[in-house]
């Protein structure tokens, strides 16, 4: 069989390179597509094509892709967690930078100065004490979300001798190991927020994060804190921000997200999305992405999917493999193995496993499969999809 992925964004040649055109037909404009290859582009709003059977992002925010309506048609979404870590901390870094020294508005004055050497350098004396800035060590750095940026934020922010404070109450052990042991925990936003000078976010954009830094917020934040955001635009209220630069309660905003009312204010420096932007994340995240996708297409393994489990199964030479996305309610393995041996089929292995409601199973089977019995399997109730590999 051939898999058609039709490719939204530009998705790194190193990554694409894997997909073997004897198997995979790949590109921007391919129609009826088996699976989509995304970065930002979004599917909101947009037909699912009745032949689609995942959607692999190269990168970590899911918050353009309507997860919860491919999960209901059992379809997974992947997603590359870590890929882009690096380049984003590097730039959340230098965002710190930019606004500890005010950077952007200094070097923008220079760029305005007019006349000889000699007005020039008298208009530098005069100008400079308006760009007077502030050193990092003793500085306090409050972490929002402790994940593969977050932790790697938080670490190098203690290298630059800061303290720093982290807020994740989902945090999960592999991140904790790799967090500095000297990274102080809190257990409230509100106490990061009082006791941060510099406060930095690294959390996924969902329903409950959406404006979660809002007038409160702002309220509860040290007088001229800065704020930097690197995660998502909508996190921040836009409103209760520019209140909080007006009354200096807000010292700068450096985010990787420009709007009409952020853009040349003074203060705030927006970059262009720019965060995983190098080609170092570029490759890793599509060589993430297409791998995963990949070995779902071809052999229903699932890796770093946002909505299913993970699900590995060895495959026996010759058997062929059912793969089901399904409701994770009882009974359900039962269901679909005496359908297998009502069509006279043995399995040689079988996983189930589940994550929230949904459930995957992996049946592998000795003999042929009909499109009967794929069809039987899919009309269970219960069953968002069915295929045979
Ligand atoms: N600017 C860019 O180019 C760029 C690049 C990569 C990621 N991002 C954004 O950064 C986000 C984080 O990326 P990541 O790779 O670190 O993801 P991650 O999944 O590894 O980490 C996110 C962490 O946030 C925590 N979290 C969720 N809600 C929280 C809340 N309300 N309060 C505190 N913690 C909370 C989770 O428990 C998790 O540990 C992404 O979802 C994406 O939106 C932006
Ligand atoms: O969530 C992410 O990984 C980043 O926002 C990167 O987005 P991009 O792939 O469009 O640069």
């Amino acid at each position: 069989m051939t898999f058609r992925i039709r490719t939204l964004n530009a998705i790194s040649q190193a990554g694409l390179s894997r997909l073997s055109a004897t198997t995979f037909d790949v590109g921007p404009d391919v129609v009826n597509p088996h699976a989509i290859l995304v970065r930002s582009a979004s599917l909101h709003g947009q037909p699912i094509p009745a032949s689609l059977m995942a959607v692999a992002r190269a990168g970590a925010g899911t918050n353009n892709i309507p997860v919860a309506e491919m999960s209901k048609r059992g379809i997974p979404v992947f997603n590359t967690p870590g890929s882009n870590a690096n380049a984003v901390k590097e730039l959340v870094v230098a965002g710190i930078f930019l606004a500890a020294r005010n950077i952007v508005d200094a070097a923008a004055f220079a760029h305005r100065l007019e006349g000889d050497h000699e007005t020039m350098e008298k208009l530098v004396e005069a100008g400079k004490k308006n760009y007077v800035g502030f050193e990092l060590p003793g500085r306090t750095l409050g972490v929002i979300g402790l994940g593969a940026i977050g932790v790697e934020v938080a670490n190098v922010a203690i290298s630059l001798g800061m303290k720093v404070l982290g807020y994740d109450p989902a945090i999960t052990v592999e991140h904790a190991w790799r967090l500095a042991s000297n990274v102080e925990r809190v257990i409230s936003l509100d106490q990061l927020l009082r006791r941060s000078d510099i406060i930095t976010l690294h959390i996924p954009l969902v329903d409950g994060t959406r404006g979660l830094i809002g007038d409160t917020q702002f309220r509860s934040m040290k007088n001229s804190a800065v704020l930097i955001n690197f995660a998502r635009g909508p996190i921040v209220d836009e409103p209760a921000l520019i209140e909080a630069l007006d009354s200096g309660q807000l010292r700068g905003y450096v985010c990787d997200f420009p709007t009409p009312l952020l853009n040349k204010r003074p203060r705030v420096v927006t970059l262009p999305h720019l965060g995983a932007s190098t080609r170092e994340a570029e490759e890793n995240s599509a060589l993430m992405a297409v791998d995963q996708l990949r070995e779902y297409l071809t052999d229903g393994t699932i890796r770093n999917a946002v909505n299913f489990p993970n699900a590995q199964l060895a495959r026996a030479a010759g058997v062929r493999r059912l793969a089901l996305a399904n409701a994770n309610v009882p009974n359900m393995v039962a269901r679909i193995s005496t359908i297998v041996g009502e069509a006279g089929l043995n399995i040689a292995d079988l996983l189930n496993t589940s994550r929230g409601e949904l459930a995957y199973t992996l049946v592998d089977v000795n003999g042929e499969v009909t499109d009967a019995l794929v069809q039987r399997l899919a009309a269970i109730d219960g069953v968002l999809s069915a295929r045979v590999l």
